[in-house]
């Protein structure tokens, strides 16, 4: 098995959206990061993934077994966390630990106080006290509290500071040093992205615009600029998406299919998104 995830031909309609033939793998071993504009279909796909949402069409394997029949072998290997805390918020990490160690076979107490102390959660204090940032903390603790293999997070950091944002990635980052664990995480974040994602994954209007490696995303397309004019020269087959500013024009290009003479800017995460969003083909 060397996919953690395979995604093909996801599909899944409501009245007002659809996710249209959803493709992507994640390779066991590695962090992708899954992005894409507000109701990009993001927290749709993550839901289909954990069968919290039925999928229509399409075939979705974890560890290489299909993820309806096996669902409870699955779900006893993989670490969730949404964007909130979802337990009763009477509760306190300790009580919560008490319920949990009765849910999951491999949770590990030991492991769960370590995280609790290391991110200075007060073990007392219920769930409705904490700050934003110590909730998700613990939302992470409990998540990998019984070692899981494939981490699935939906926008695990957004709306914390930067230093919470940097010890949760730093987190993450040891996770994935066992190189059977892997991590599939949604964020709007693409600073994240840049420091610790090795696939990019981005889904616009319920499709999937690319699902790249970060390092060839980032050396593959180039950006030129200049006039409307000045762009005739460049080859045709080379340009990728185009957009218009006060100036002349912005190009992305194919790196390797543009002759060394013409300057092209690195471009960001954030840069080659917004070409695809809002660019035209050329
Ligand atoms: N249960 C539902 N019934 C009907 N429409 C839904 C349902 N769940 C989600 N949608 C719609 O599907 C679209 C995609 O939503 P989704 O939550 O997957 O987006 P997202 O990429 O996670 O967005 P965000 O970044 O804002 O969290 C949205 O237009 C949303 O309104």
């Amino acid at each position: 098995m060397t996919n953690a995830i395979e995604v093909r031909n996801l599909s899944k309609r409501f009245s007002q959206f659809q996710l249209e033939n959803v493709t992507f793998q994640l390779p066991k071993g590695t962090i992708m990061g899954f992005v894409g504009e507000n109701g990009a279909g993001k927290t749709t796909t993550i839901k289909c993934l954990l069968n919290l949402l039925k999928k229509e069409q399409g075939e979705i394997k974890i560890f290489g077994l299909d993820h309806v029949e096996h669902e409870t072998e699955i779900k006893e290997q993989i670490g969730v966390v949404f964007d909130d805390l979802y337990v009763p918020d009477i509760l306190n990490p300790t009580q919560i630990n008490n319920i949990f160690e009765k849910i999951f076979n491999r949770w590990d107490e030991n492991f769960y106080v370590e995280l609790l102390k290391r991110f200075k959660i007060p073990f007392k204090k219920p769930v409705k006290q904490l700050s934003r940032g110590m909730r998700m903390k613990l939302s992470i603790a409990m998540a990998l509290a019984h070692h899981p293999k494939l981490l699935i997070l939906d926008e695990p950091t957004s709306g914390l500071d930067p230093i919470v944002r940097d010890e949760i990635l730093d987190l993450f980052m040891e996770f994935i040093q066992d190189e059977d664990n892997s991590i599939l995480f949604s964020t709007h974040i693409t600073s994240d992205l840049e420091k610790i994602a090795d696939y990019i994954t981005f889904i616009h209007e319920g499709k999937i615009v690319f699902s790249k490696n970060k390092d060839e995303l980032l050396y593959n397309y180039g950006i030129w600029k200049g006039t409307a004019e000045q762009s005739m020269e460049l080859p045709e087959h080379a340009k990728v998406r185009m957009q218009k500013n006060a100036f002349g024009v912005e190009i992305l290009v194919d790196r390797k299919e543009v002759n060394s003479a013409f300057t092209l800017d690195k471009p960001s995460i954030e840069e080659i998104m917004l070409f695809f969003v809002k660019g035209v083909q050329p």
